[in-house]
């Protein structure tokens, strides 16, 4: 392995500013989503726009400190009373790739994010 100090990915896709640049074309990504959108209704804006924030920044690698006990009980509800399943995990993914391409973050760092958020799969399906 290599022993040489790497900026986060967090840093290299451009930090906070990259993450508020994602988080709109994200969000109306997920809530024009007809698989997910269902998810977010009756939650009130300022969580759901919370909850792009925290996906986004956790995808880039910016926030290690999440425990996966912090996933399972955000989403238990979810997954309890309204199905949440591999298939909505599926189509959140879909839309964190096509709003990296947008913005035209390189395909090596959008694998990058993807396998950081990919791997709270079990956590967030409360597997
Ligand atoms: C990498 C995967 C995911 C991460 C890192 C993540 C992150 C989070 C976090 C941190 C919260 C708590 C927000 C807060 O209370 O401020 C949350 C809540 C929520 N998540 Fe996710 N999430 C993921 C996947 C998903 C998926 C696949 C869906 C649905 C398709 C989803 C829908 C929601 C909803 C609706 C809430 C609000 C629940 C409520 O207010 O009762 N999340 N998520």
């Amino acid at each position: 392995m290599d022993t040489e100090e790497k900026p986060t990915l967090f840093d290299r896709i451009g930090g906070e500013a990259a993450v508020d640049a994602a988080v709109d074309l994200f969000y109306q990504k997920v809530l024009a989503d007809e698989r997910i959108k269902h998810f977010f209704e009756g939650v009130d804006m300022k969580r759901q726009a919370s909850h792009q924030k925290k996906f986004l920044t956790f995808a880039f690698g910016g926030s290690a400190g999440y425990s996966g006990k912090n996933m399972r009980a955000a989403h238990k509800r979810l997954v309890e009373d309204m199905g949440l399943n591999e298939s909505h995990f599926q189509a959140v993914m879909e839309n964190l790739g096509a709003t990296l391409q947008e913005l035209g973050v390189p395909d090596d760092l959008i694998g990058e994010a993807a396998a950081i958020a990919h791997s709270t799969k079990d956590d967030v399906l409360n597997k």
